[in-house]
């Protein structure tokens, strides 16, 4: 049985593939049949270990925060098998989509701290997944079906290939639109604010950019080579009300390419991870669902 769906949009010709492990968007072509997203050569597709490319899903933490430290980094969805609703599939003159659904008691793996077997959370995960001829969009939803409220962070990883093996070539792939916002540098533990200049690879990139008060969204031009960008929009909700979004900005490079297994060791100049997440630490109530919406447009 295959592990992974294509979804084809009949108008435009456009297609894309989602893996089961973890709702994973591991392709998105566009009408004309441009590839978008980057997977590893040497990711592992069976289930095994949380696929390397695409667009992993993180929550209910980025990272490995100390509050769940017993949990693997990035949380459980990236490692579990979802199931694909065939019912919410459509094709028709606007677009292609489908919802993938999974429940906290379907999670086998990767459970642990406040969200261990003993757990007094509970919650739905749905996936919406939608394309047309030129764009893709990836909704996470959070339902808190249990009766206690929890904080939670959320980010969809998304793994952005790059032409021409240019992620390294600032002059054409980088990440406009993050003026203003302070940027925490995981790598060198620098704060600061960032500037007007886009943001480029220069080695090791791992930058998470917080917005300015008043912010919400996340509205960004990446290059991705050749000459070509794409633009990605985000936005997050938290009940009733909007919330802000953060923005992530990961290539691994040479130095932490060759320690990944699942990497192959040149790939860091093929690939941007431009990941737009809820990371502030929000409570969802009890009843209540979270979103995250990224919609990525290839201009
Ligand atoms: O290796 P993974 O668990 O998939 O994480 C890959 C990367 O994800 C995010 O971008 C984090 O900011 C990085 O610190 C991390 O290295």
């Amino acid at each position: 049985m295959s592990l992974t769906r294509t979804l084809t949009h009949a108008v435009s010709g456009a297609s894309c593939k989602i893996h089961d492990f973890g709702a994973c968007l591991v392709s998105y072509k566009t009408g004309a049949g441009r590839e978008c997203i980057f997977v590893s050569r040497d990711a592992k597709l069976d289930g095994s270990k949380a696929i390397r490319g695409g667009c992993p899903l993180v929550f209910p933490q980025f990272g490995q925060s100390g509050k769940y430290e017993s949990m693997p980094q990035h949380g459980f969805l990236r490692v579990n098998f979802w199931k694909a609703d065939e019912s919410t599939m459509y094709d028709n003159e606007l677009g292609a989509g489908i919802t993938y659904t999974l429940d906290l008691k379907d999670v086998k793996q990767a459970r642990g701290g406040k969200w261990d077997d003993n757990t007094t959370y509970d919650c739905s995960c749905f996936l919406h997944v939608k394309i047309n001829s030129q764009s893709f969009s990836t909704i996470l939803e959070i339902k808190n079906t249990g009766k206690n409220e929890f904080e939670f962070q959320t980010l969809l990883h998304t793994y952005y290939l790059v032409d021409g093996k240019a992620a390294l070539d600032g002059s054409s792939c980088y990440v406009k639109g993050l003026e203003g916002y302070s940027c925490s540098d995981k790598v060198s533990r620098d704060e600061y604010m960032t500037g007007s200049d886009p943001i480029v690879i220069k080695g090791l990139t791992d930058h998470v950019y917080n917005p300015p008060t008043g912010k919400d969204v996340v509205n960004v031009t990446v290059g991705v080579g050749g000459g070509r960008e794409i633009s990605v929009k985000a936005t997050g909700t938290v009940g009733e009300k909007s919330v802000q979004v953060s923005c992530v900005v990961w290539n691994p490079n040479k130095e932490n390419a060759a320690g990944m297994s699942d990497f192959g060791d040149d790939q860091y100049h093929d690939m941007i991870c431009v990941e737009p997440g809820i990371l502030g630490n929000e409570i969802l109530k009890a009843g209540e669902s979270a979103s995250l919406t990224q919609l990525t447009e290839i201009l």
